[in-house]
């Protein structure tokens, strides 16, 4: 069904939830937007991953999302053994695919900034509003990874007149990596609904927690400014 078949105004609403454009399965052109469906972390680490982000920061019902930092002098300071042997994971996963450059970005043998982790729970229904990560705290260079659960990823210009929207479907055990255009020029977010759809299927949405590692900016990791 498109939206051409029905007035704008249909009652239909048991079907409003499944009426989306369907999600591609590999990366759109969106320039620095790196994406592989076939790249995927270890089974084992990854529920391990899962398991301890849920046991450790969402115990609480009220808590859905938590920032953990670690400062440039050390970065390993201030993130779990978990999440410090995820990153060297998705370094040596990620190594044979990135353009040198962008691998570097992420993943600098001598960081000079302070690296944060913010780690999402969604569960279903749940989403994020489009978004650019913020200008003023963020560098270049974000990388994230799906945990748990699919989700689709909607992009779209900043400059709405440039190109058209594109939703990604996001397997869990993926990693995106959004530089340069992608993570400048383009929006990022999650629709809040139960389903997705993903090429010709429909797919459930369930517990999904993703961790987001990025860049702060110099003066952007002093707290209370
Ligand atoms: O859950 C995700 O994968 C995206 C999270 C995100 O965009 C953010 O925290 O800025
Ligand atoms: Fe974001």
């Amino acid at each position: 069904m498109t939206a051409s078949d029905e007035p704008p105004d249909s009652p239909n609403s048991l079907f409003d939830e499944i009426v989306i454009d369907s999600a591609v399965l590999s990366a759109p052109p969106i320039p620095g937007l790196f994406f592989s469906p076939d790249l995927l972390l270890p089974r084992e680490m990854a529920d391990d991953v899962f398991r301890f982000c849920i046991q450790e920061y969402f115990h609480h019902q009220s808590v859905n999302q938590i920032m953990l930092f670690g400062v440039a002098s050390d970065p390993s300071s201030g993130l779990p053994p978990q999440l410090i042997t995820l990153l060297s994971t998705m370094s040596d996963l990620l190594q044979p695919s990135l353009p040198p450059d962008v691998h570097a970005l992420l993943f600098p043998k001598h960081p000079s900034a302070a690296r944060q982790a913010i780690v999402n729970l969604y569960h279903p229904g749940e989403g994020i509003t489009p978004h650019v990560d913020l200008l003023s705290r963020f560098g270049d260079g974000i990388i994230g990874v799906s945990l748990g659960c699919s989700c689709v990823m909607d992009f779209a210009p900043v400059n709405q007149e440039a190109e058209s929207p594109v939703s990604l479907f996001l397997p869990e055990r993926t990693m995106i990596v959004l530089s340069g255009d992608a993570r400048y020029k383009w929006t990022h977010g999650i629709q809040k609904r139960m389903t997705d759809r993903v090429a010709d299927r429909i797919v459930e949405r369930g517990v999904r927690v993703s961790i987001t590692f990025r860049w702060l900016l110099p003066g952007a990791d002093v707290v209370g400014e």
